[in-house]
């Protein structure tokens, strides 16, 4: 669950990026805020997963500390082959090896990207990374997942694909916060908020 509770969130030279937004993604919802560039979507992905705190107002994300993230930057690495950026996390994170091989086999192949397991990242496309950044993401059944414009780079067929994966986890129980550009998203979540206007 995520919650934010009259937050006011500013950037570094004091400018109000929103203020006073209540938004909630309760468990087994996808929640869709869209908002004209600037609007302060990455910012608030960045409230919710702790890297801007707010200067008014409360953020509750349960269970604390189990924030799945998409970023606009992907953050894979580049070093690495699509496979290991998306076993090594898990393993980092204490599962176990053999789960951590089937939990990628299971997540390369939802994702489609099965057949690029094992090219470096920077032999893949735009838009294979952007499906690896979020199968990384997801790929262990996160409780709460937060992502920033997750389709930006995908084609119709592999945006739903994405989409119907994000889906699946809420269906599981997630809660799911996505941002986007894409007004048509907002058709199939279970909230939407517009941040800039008056909230929907
Ligand atoms: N973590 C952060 N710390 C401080 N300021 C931030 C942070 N993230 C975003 N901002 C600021 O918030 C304002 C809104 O930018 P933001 O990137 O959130 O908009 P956006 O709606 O995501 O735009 P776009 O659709 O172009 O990605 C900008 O002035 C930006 O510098």
């Amino acid at each position: 669950m995520i919650r934010l509770d009259r937050v006011t969130a500013e950037t570094d030279d004091g400018t109000v990026i929103f203020e006073e937004l209540d938004l909630e993604a309760r468990d087994g919802q996808v929640v869709i805020v869209t908002g004209h560039a600037g609007s302060g979507k990455s910012a608030l992905i960045d409230v919710c997963r702790g890297v801007l705190v707010p200067v008014a107002g409360t953020v509750k994300v349960e269970p604390a500390g189990t924030c799945a993230v998409v970023t606009q930057e992907y953050e894979l690495c580049e070093s690495l082959t699509v496979a290991e950026n998306i076993v090594l996390p898990l393993i980092a994170r204490g599962v176990e090896h053999a789960q951590a091989a089937e939990l990628t086999s299971k997540a390369l192949q939802r994702f489609g990207i099965d057949a690029i397991a094992d090219h470096l990242i920077d032999e893949i496309s735009g838009g294979q990374r952007q499906r690896v950044a979020v199968a990384r993401a997801i790929a262990d059944g996160p409780t709460v997942i937060v992502a920033d414009e997750p389709t930006s780079a995908l084609d119709a067929e592999n945006r739903e694909i994405v989409l119907a994966e994000l889906r699946r986890c809420a269906d599981e129980g997630a809660s799911v916060l996505i941002t986007t550009n894409d007004t048509q998203l907002a058709e199939n979540a279970d909230a939407s908020y517009v941040l800039g206007v008056a909230h929907v």
